[in-house]
């Protein structure tokens, strides 16, 4: 990530938006965007794939849940905040057993760049899917974006749910069904 880049850029938006950036407050300001940026879009600079890790196990050939991972991810199109949960549902294939954690870092990743809601679910069932080759992959995310809260039609509290499936999920009704049934359940 070019640092100096994003410090020069933040200044310039500062001057253009009338403020001065070297006013006491704000003069650290593009120094802290800049190291914020590098946390907040470091999925551009990580392949989610180099996270992956198997167990050679073949112990199950049922539904592998992990349910209401929180992220934080920005919107593309206005570089605002959208940020809830991330469910996942997959059935592993044998010998590739994912360690828990590899589900909730690859959901980081996918989450830390410019994105949207839809292509964040499709990502990291693809990986699920092409990656880890598993015989189903499902998500169900929920969040908030502050782009239809804080601004423009204003609606705070509004949730986007979006769903997407892969693998037996997409192909066999009665696994779809079930998948979503336990991906869709509420907290206990
Ligand atoms: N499908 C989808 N849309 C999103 C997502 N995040 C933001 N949006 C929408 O992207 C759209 C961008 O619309 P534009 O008309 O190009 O921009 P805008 O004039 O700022 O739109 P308004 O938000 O309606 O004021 C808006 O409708 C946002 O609500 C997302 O993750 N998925
Ligand atoms: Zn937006």
């Amino acid at each position: 990530m070019d640092k100096e880049r994003i410090r020069f850029a933040v200044r310039e938006l500062l001057i253009a938006i009338g403020e001065d950036p070297d006013r006491e407050g704000l003069k650290e300001t593009p120094e802290r965007i800049s190291n914020m940026y590098s946390e907040i879009f470091a999925g551009l600079e990580t392949s989610p794939q180099s996270v992956l890790k198997y167990f050679g196990e073949s112990c199950t050939e049922e539904m592998v849940v992990v349910k209401d991972i929180p992220f934080y991810s920005m919107c593309e199109h206005h570089l605002l905040p959208f940020y809830g949960t991330a469910s996942i549902c997959y059935i592993p294939a044998p010998g590739r057993l994912l360690g828990l954690s590899k589900l909730a870092r690859v959901v980081d990743i996918c989450a830390k760049k410019p994105q949207l809601q839809e292509r964040l679910g499709a990502e990291i069932v693809n990986i699920l899917e092409n990656d880890a080759q598993a015989i189903g992959a499902a998500i169900l995310i929920k969040a908030e974006h502050l782009c239809m809260n804080m601004r423009g039609i204003r609606k705070p509290g509004t949730k986007t749910v979006t769903t997407c499936f892969a693998g037996i999920f997409k192909t066999d009704d009665k696994a779809r069904k079930e998948a979503l049934q336990l991906l869709s359940l509420e907290k206990d």
